[in-house]
């Protein structure tokens, strides 16, 4: 069975449809990808997913747990966690704290575990320290831990926001377009770290991207939306030979 169940998911916004009849699935483990020409539903679709928006019509199921509804903090501790296309760090901030927050957030929705006091979530402040540094490390973010983030480079800002994102141990991880306004170095760190992520956590990704060679060379399956419908599903190599997808393409920069 599927990790998330996208039925027939629609989102009018007054008289425009921005998100109309979409069906999809994601297993674990895979990395998908979610692309299509500006406007195309994108966003709008994975705030749906995040429970930033209420769905018109259809659902979402995670893991047998009916979405349609909920809060997005309950959504985040069930399980789903993302980035956003804004860099939304706590600018003020240290790295390290940062990553801090991302705990906080997930801990204060595990209040069955604070009652029962299981160890999920009795950690020391030093513990979870510790456990923050740790995944800062993997990043090769450890050593800037008490650097504020608004002194980042910009790079390392959006991976920071990847890691935070990554602090709450969601089952699946939305990325709104992570290499945004990246040099193609930064695009290059970002591919690896996103190889990375997959390899090291096994969770599921879903990833919507501009970035036509940052798609195609990271992604198992490529989902394509125009004017908010799913147009085409395949492999990479597939969704780069569709006439379809082609078209909507070139039809988007003409
Ligand atoms: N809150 C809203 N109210 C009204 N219309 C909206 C709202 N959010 C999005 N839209 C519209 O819905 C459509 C889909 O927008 P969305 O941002 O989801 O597309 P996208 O594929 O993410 O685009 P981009 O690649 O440019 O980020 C657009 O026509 C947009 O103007």
């Amino acid at each position: 069975m599927a990790l998330l169940e996208v039925k027939k998911l629609t989102k009018h916004f007054g008289g425009l449809t921005a998100v109309g009849d979409v069906t999809m699935e994601l297993h674990e483990g895979e990395l998908v990808g979610l692309i299509g020409p500006n406007g195309a539903g994108k966003t709008t679709l994975f705030n749906l997913l995040t429970g930033v928006y209420e769905p018109s019509e259809g659902t979402v199921t995670l893991d047998s747990n009916l979405l349609n509804g909920k809060a997005p903090y309950k959504i985040a501790s069930l399980g789903l966690s993302r980035t956003f296309q804004n860099i939304r760090l706590f600018k003020d901030m240290t790295v390290l704290e940062n990553v801090l927050v991302g705990f906080a957030n997930w801990h204060k929705n595990h209040l069955f575990a604070s009652f029962f006091r299981l160890p999920t979530f009795y950690q020391s402040e030093a513990d979870l320290k510790a456990k923050a540094l740790e995944l800062l490390a993997i990043f090769n973010l450890e050593k800037d831990a008490d650097t504020l983030a608004k002194n980042l480079p910009y790079g390392q800002q959006r991976r920071l926001e990847i890691v935070r994102a990554l602090a709450t141990e969601p089952k699946i991880l939305f990325l709104d377009e992570p290499a945004a306004g990246m040099n193609p170095q930064e695009t290059a760190e970002l591919t690896q770290l996103i190889r990375q992520i997959k390899q090291q956590f096994n969770i599921t990704i879903m990833l919507i991207e501009h970035d036509m060679s940052l798609v195609m060379d990271v992604t198992e399956r490529i989902y394509v939306l125009e004017y908010g419908r799913l147009i085409a599903h395949g492999t990479p190599e597939e969704i780069k030979n569709n006439k379809r997808v082609i078209e909507a393409y070139l039809g988007g920069e003409a």
